[in-house]
């Protein structure tokens, strides 16, 4: 196993108290799998990454969480407690390149930059090569033109290339990749997701991608953790969710996603999931019984008062929904 998050609990201190963003999250990442996070808006997909990547923000609080990356474990309740891998055991790309490129310095200078930090006293020449390289490799054009130009010159699609050629360099046991195409229209985003598994299979890192879309999990993922107002409600495989959903919620997800084609794209701003009536619950004030219930279609009454454990669907350990209906009574 690559990487295993275990128990994952994070608030957020507000002025009208406390936001309770995740609960008792816990992931399991095979290397060379992709696994996808889905969830509405919301439900704290980016909490998770954060939390990984020791980018919370200053009024978040990790109560708990143990993250076990290639054999070694961190415990996440300790500020930057995952600081020292970031960049070496962890790379992650956001939905704006810019977020990880500073405008100021060539496109060349910050993945040599990033050759430094990993392989410090390996000279100028050499690591100008790996990293024209590097470019080569995510297909950007020009790549030896490329390498004296700045972020602002390139496209969107362009610098996140660019993300994914720093994030090659950076050899990760763990790729977190956010929103990596939102922004992109859907050419280029097929050809970005072709980059990230390429990626994947040049160093056989572990991939968690975080979506809103369930077309990119099905198409590109190989397992899947489904995200409800911070409490993982379903993970297995992408074939057993997709075939046989164990939540409701999931089952809803798969009724209402749009097949990946352009109308989606047209309108990639919009939440696709709102087909779902209702909203998320308050996060300050979490509901008895069942998180999903108060929209859910197959409720009975024990759901408004039990908190659902998680259980196997159809008896397989490696496929499990936090849904009342699967506890054997
Ligand atoms: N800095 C913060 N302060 C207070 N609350 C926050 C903060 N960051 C996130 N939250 C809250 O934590 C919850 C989870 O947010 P998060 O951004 O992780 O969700 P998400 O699933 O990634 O959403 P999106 O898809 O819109 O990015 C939400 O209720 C959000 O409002």
């Amino acid at each position: 196993m690559a990487i295993s998050l275990r128990n994952l609990s994070v608030n957020y201190s507000l002025q009208q108290g406390t936001a309770h963003a995740l609960r008792g999250v816990s992931l399991d990442i095979e290397k060379g799998q992709m696994h996808g996070l889905v969830g509405e808006s919301g439900s704290g997909k980016s909490t998770v990454a954060f939390a990984l990547m020791g980018l919370l923000a200053n009024n978040a609080n990790v109560t708990s969480g143990t993250a076990t990356i290639e054999g070694k474990s961190f415990d996440l309740t300790k500020r930057n407690a995952t600081a020292d891998l970031r960049g070496r055991g962890m790379a992650m790309i956001f939905q704006d390149p810019m977020l990880s490129l500073n405008p100021v310095f060539t496109i060349g200078t910050q993945l040599c930059e990033v050759l430094r930090r990993r392989t410090p006293g390996s000279d100028r020449k050499t690591q100008g090569a790996m990293a024209e390289d590097a470019l080569a490799k995510v297909r950007l054009s020009n790549p030896g033109r490329r390498m004296n130009q700045y972020p602002h010159e390139l496209s969107g699609g362009m610098r996140q290339r660019v993300v994914i050629a720093m994030a090659l360099l950076s050899e990760p046991a763990l790729l977190i990749a956010d929103e990596p195409t939102t922004a992109l229209d859907v050419t280029v985003e097929a050809q970005i997701m072709r980059e990230i598994i390429g990626l994947r299979d040049r160093i056989g890192c572990a991939v968690l991608l975080i979506t809103h879309s369930l077309g990119l999990v099905t198409e590109y993922c190989d397992a899947i953790s489904v995200l409800y107002a911070g409490e993982k409600l379903e993970s297995g495989t992408v074939r057993q969710v997709q075939r046989q959903p164990g939540h409701p919620y999931t089952r809803m997800l798969f009724d209402c996603e749009v097949p990946i084609d352009r109308e989606r794209h047209a309108d990639a701003s919009q939440n696709r999931f709102t087909v779902i009536a209702g909203d998320l619950p308050d996060p300050r004030r979490r509901p008895p019984g069942c998180i999903f219930n108060a929209r859910c279609d197959v409720s009975f009454e024990d759901c408004a008062v039990v908190s659902p454990g998680d259980y196997p669907v159809r008896n397989d350990d490696s496929h499990s929904a936090r849904c009342l209906r699967l506890a054997t009574p």
